[in-house]
């Protein structure tokens, strides 16, 4: 399967990593980044084909990849539709950019695929969701995105919420880890090592989340020792109306994909 991998930035890097790390055949990548620089860099980082051309990137590519902002994807697919293979199947990882947006820009012929991954593809733990018309075959698309992480089919009506918590989802716990590494450091502890043990403290507790079939609550429920520290934490959390502001957060961001510019 030829892939093309179009604007390589800082999703669309992540993908390509992962899907080198994977072990695809960097020679089965054609990928498109800009400025040309930017392109030159990632040819020598990853040892694969990068240019700033979209439609000679696409030429011979099963399967083509969008990564450009949003607003950038309707003209990318007028650019790019003269030049696609005549059964390509194009996957847009834009938020916000409606199936219908993307199929009346393609060729007949093509196939149109929503999907919203994460900046994790990098380390092959992202978290994919894809859309497509009832009846398409994914399968070889799903094989694709379970090379960088786990894949889910899912319902176009879902996708904008999906991209709330799948796809901004890692920047709610970095934003976590970065309010607790500066309480660690105001509290005078060493800030590497207030980094190594928040990095450790997150994965081995989402390590035990994704092996448990138990659910979250259940989890916070073993950790808070009847009047120890926990419970003092969970209520100060509970005082502030965390969990208010989580729901808040998730549906303002869900909200938002329906008013991206390129929907
Ligand atoms: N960042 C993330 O974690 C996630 C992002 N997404 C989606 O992925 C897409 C990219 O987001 P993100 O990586 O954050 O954005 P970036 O701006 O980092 O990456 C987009 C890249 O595309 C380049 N670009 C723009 N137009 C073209 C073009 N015509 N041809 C080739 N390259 C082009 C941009 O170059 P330049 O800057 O020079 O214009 C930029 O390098 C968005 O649609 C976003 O909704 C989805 C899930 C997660
Ligand atoms: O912030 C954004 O719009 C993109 C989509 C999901 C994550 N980053």
């Amino acid at each position: 399967m030829d892939i093309a991998l179009l604007g390589v930035g800082h999703l669309g890097e992540a993908v390509l990593a992962g899907l080198i790390d994977s072990g695809l055949p960097p020679a089965q990548i054609w990928a498109t980044a800009l400025p040309a620089e930017r392109a030159a860099r990632l040819a020598d980082a990853y040892g694969v084909e990068v240019g700033t051309d979209n439609p000679s990137a696409v030429a011979e590519a099963d399967v083509v990849i969008i990564a450009v902002p949003p607003v950038a994807v309707g003209p990318l697919l007028s650019a790019i539709g003269p030049s696609l293979a005549p059964e390509a199947v194009v996957v847009s990882l834009a938020a916000g950019v409606p199936l219908a947006r993307l199929a009346e820009r393609l060729p007949p012929g093509t196939t149109a695929v929503r999907a919203m991954t994460n900046i994790a593809a990098r380390a092959r733990r992202a978290a994919t969701a894809l859309a497509a018309a009832e009846g398409t075959d994914l399968t070889e698309i799903e094989d694709l995105f379970d090379r960088i992480g786990v894949t889910v089919i899912a319902d176009e009506s879902m996708m904008d919420l999906i991209t709330a918590v799948a796809g901004s989802g890692p920047a709610f716990l970095y934003y976590l880890a970065d309010s607790m590494t500066n309480a660690a450091v105001d509290g005078g502890m060493d800030p590497v090592d207030a980094r190594v043990l928040i990095d450790q403290m997150l994965l081995g507790a989402c390590l035990h989340l994704q092996d448990s079939d138990e659910p979250p609550a259940a989890l916070l429920e073993r950790i808070a020792t009847p009047g120890g520290t926990t419970e003092a934490a969970l209520a100060s959390l509970d005082e502030s109306n965390v969990d208010e502001a989580i729901r808040a957060a998730v549906a303002a961001a869900a909200e938002r994909g329906g008013e991206l510019p390129g929907a």
